[in-house]
């Protein structure tokens, strides 16, 4: 490393000049000085001791001849670096490995490798059970065999026929001692070896006899065991009586040579250079390569100037490199260490081929609250999104997975009785049609008028957040303290603040659209701002992520994005966010084409639903499936009386706005009535529209009358104590209601806003 010098100076600022070397200590006497001693250049001896000698002697003194007091110090100072052991205890402790293992710190993950272990023993034990009858004709054919081998074992041994070749040798030698010595050993050995024989058979036919009267299973028994072991004995000794139930894993093990031969083929400057000056320490591994679920995991710093991005982008070399199928290699960053930190998962199981089933195709019932269930990783554990205070965004190429990762996410509002499906799906497939019966609101098309429709759902739902807005502000702080729907406030029903999931699929056919399309691109863009917090959650799928169809009020402000294959950075970075491509996230990396075609469809980086972005491989609801999951919902919204709207056979509105508040108020006012109760106009309202307004008026007392308030509210009308009498004739009281002036001022700076252009 290039040493470098820099300087001190306790008076003055450093002159850009080399500074004079000054003695710590004065010199001591040398026992050479004195006369006769060597005379030597002053400015020579400086060179030496500098370790940048002075280009001229003139540039060691500065111009005007003073003399500057100081120290020249090194930048790198000799020696060991002081070791600071709470900081080295600090790095210990984040690099430490886990007591217990990754799978088991998960209880999904325990539950899930269990489960394997479980199906494969099940799986084998059915395996084998299914051969015995293979086994028993086995055994039975070999077992003449062994009776054979047996019996001629036993003769020879008996007979001590093993020696027989030996004591004929000596016979041949013509050696008479050596032949007698065998011979006396071997009559002692038949001695002894007939009688343990002869008691062997007696034994045999005792048990013989006992099993000649013992019950026919008793029989049927030994004569079983008796083939059994004849079988084995006379197995050939090329073909094994067991087969084996699954093919041996020719998965490779991972190891650090592995992976440096990998890396380095990659052609990435940075690591061939850093490999060429140093194989041994380039690529260092900051962990033992580990099993991590389904796969193995290396933890690698990358060499200096290499970034996981660099990687990342050859994710096919390396697939090649490592001999592993592209839908097994996972190349991950983890930027909270540094930006060349690279998790390397190489999985058994090519992801691509993976279906990841639905934990919700059996769910009796889900709570939005809870998140939805929406996929696996690689490492195949469940990845859950969190919808309440969220918005969602999905994008990718056509053919790739949003309408099947749509499917999922509404599988688990539906079967959440208390959440409100508003769907659109806009290109006319009918992908969500299995849903349509327990839809709130529902459109299916194309056509202007199905567009008109989810626009239309739009100024609703952007009406929907100001009324809420209005109740939860009214909510004493002890029952709702954080301002913010919570499940106990979204169950109390008469406060309307249940979740309402709005999905539009395709939603560039409504954003792009000439007549539709800009007012719906501000309405999406106030819900998605303000809907958060009060329960109002938009889930938007493209397939065309550019700024016309794609407004960048919305790309900006969702919290949760799902990108499925896309073609470049700009449509990456629309969805998962500005420099997403650049730090790595590159959804450009999946492969096009469904999983038969071995491509990557239905898997895609999730950013915002985990603390790292995540490559998730959505579940997969096929069409009976989610009727399944339909009929379900519908029985339980049904027994829980929550079919509105389009379920329960409602027409929409013709167009939107379905209803205007102030205007209502107004017409529902005589000229005369300066001031009137809440009560009276929430009735005269319902009159009105009773298909908006009859709901208000079928509340009692307080409840009625807070209904308007809280709707005038948005609009910055306050109601207070007014002087009125019953409508039907009665006793005169102060009770709540309006002032009319309050409404009509309210109108004219309203439409005196809308005239002018600024809207909210
Ligand atoms: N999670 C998944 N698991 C397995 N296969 C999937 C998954 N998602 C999608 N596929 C496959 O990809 C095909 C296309 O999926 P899908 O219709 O959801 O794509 P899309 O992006 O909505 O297409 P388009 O933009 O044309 O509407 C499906 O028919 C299915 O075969």
């Amino acid at each position: 490393m290039t040493d470098h010098t820099t300087t001190t100076n306790g008076h003055h600022p450093v002159p850009p000049v080399e500074l004079a070397v000054l003695p710590e200590h004065p010199p001591v006497p040398n026992p050479g000085d004195g006369p006769g001693a060597e005379v030597v250049s002053i400015t020579a001896v400086r060179d030496r001791r500098h370790p940048y000698p002075s280009a001229t002697p003139q540039q060691d003194a500065p111009a005007d001849g003073s003399v500057l007091e100081g120290e020249v110090i090194r930048v790198d100072q000799p020696g060991e670096a002081d070791r600071d052991w709470r900081t080295e205890l600090a790095e210990k402790n984040r690099t430490r490995r886990p007591i217990v293992p990754l799978w088991l710190r998960s209880r999904a993950e325990a539950i899930e490798t269990l489960k394997w272990a479980g199906e494969y023993a099940a799986y084998v034990s059915g395996y084998q059970l299914a051969r015995t009858p293979l086994y028993a004709t086995r055994l039975t054919l070999r077992a003449p065999r062994g009776l054979a081998r047996l019996v001629y074992g036993m003769v020879r041994w008996t007979f001590d026929l093993e020696g027989e070749p030996v004591r004929l040798a000596t016979v041949v030698k013509a050696d008479p001692e050596s032949y007698l010595k065998l011979s006396r050993q071997r009559d002692s050995r038949v001695r002894l070896r007939v009688w343990v024989t002869g008691a062997a058979l007696v034994t045999l036919l005792i048990a013989s006899l006992v099993v000649a009267s013992a019950p026919t299973a008793a029989q049927w028994t030994a004569l079983a065991a008796a083939v059994a072991v004849l079988g084995i004995v006379g197995r050939p000794a090329d073909r094994p009586l067991i087969e084996r139930a699954v093919i041996p894993t020719r998965v490779e093990k991972l190891t650090s040579d592995i992976v440096i031969r990998a890396l380095s083929t990659l052609s990435i400057a940075g690591i061939t250079q850093a490999l060429a000056k140093n194989p041994a320490d380039a690529i260092r591994f900051v962990a033992p390569i580990t099993r991590d679920g389904p796969g193995w995991r290396a933890d690698i710093d990358l060499p200096y100037g290499v970034t996981v991005g660099d990687v990342l982008d050859k994710r096919d070399r390396l697939s090649g490199s490592l001999r592993r199928p592209l839908g097994c290699i996972w190349p991950e960053g983890d930027s909270s260490v540094h930006e060349g930190r690279l998790i390397l998962w190489v999985g058994d199981k090519d992801l691509s081929k993976t279906i990841v089933k639905s934990p919700l195709l059996k769910a009796a019932s889900h709570d939005v609250f809870k998140g939805i269930p929406f996929g696996n990783d690689p490492r195949g554990r469940l990845i859950t999104v969190p919808l309440i205070e969220n918005n969602v965004l999905i994008g990718s190429l056509p053919g790739q997975g949003k309408t099947a990762s749509v499917r999922e996410l509404a599988a688990g509002v539906v079967l959440d009785p208390t959440a409100e499906p508003w769907f659109h799906e806009l290109k006319g497939s009918g992908d969500l049609d299995p849903y349509e019966k327990v839809c709130h609101r529902y459109v299916s098309g194309i056509e202007d008028e199905a567009i008109g429709y989810a626009a239309d759902s739009l100024v609703l739902l952007r009406a929907e957040v100001m009324r809420r807005a209005g109740v939860l502000k009214s909510l004493p702080s002890d029952l709702c303290p954080d301002k913010k729907v919570t499940r106990a406030i979204a169950d109390r029903r008469s406060l309307g603040l249940h979740p309402l999931v709005c999905i539009i699929d395709e939603c560039q056919n409504l954003f792009a659209h000439p007549k539709y399309g800009k007012q719906a691109g501000e309405d999406a863009e106030f819900i998605i701002k303000l809907g958060r917090a009060l329960g109002v959650v938009l889930i938007l799928a493209t397939q065309r992520p550019d700024k016309d169809s794609l407004p960048t009020g919305i790309s900006a402000n969702v919290s949760i994005r799902f990108c499925l294959r896309v073609a470049g950075q700009v449509e990456n970075d629309m969805i998962l966010g500005t420099s997403a491509y650049k730090n790595g996230i590159r959804a450009t990396l999946f492969v096009p084409g469904p999983p038969d075609k071995g491509g990557d469809a239905g898997t895609g980086y999730l950013v915002g639903a985990t603390p790292m972005p995540k490559v998730v491989k959505s579940a997969y609801l096929d069409t009976t499936a989610t009727q399944l999951i339909a009929d379900r919902a519908y029985a339980l919204r049904k027994a829980a009386g929550r079919l509105t709207g389009h379920a329960a056979g409602e027409q929409p509105a013709a167009s939107a706005p379905a209803y205007d508040l102030l205007a209502d108020v107004a017409a529902v006012l005589a000229a005369d009535e300066a001031k009137i109760w809440n009560e009276v106009v929430v009735d005269r309202l319902a009159e009105l529209r009773p298909e908006v307004y009859g709901p208000w008026a079928q509340q009692e007392g307080p409840a009625k009358t807070a209904q308007l308030t809280n709707a005038l509210k948005p609009y910055g009308v306050k109601t207070g104590q007014v002087w009125g009498t019953p409508p039907g004739g009665g006793k005169g009281a102060n009770r709540i209601g309006i002032v009319r002036d309050d409404i009509l001022s309210a109108i004219t700076e309203r439409d005196g806003k809308r005239g002018s252009g600024a809207g909210s």
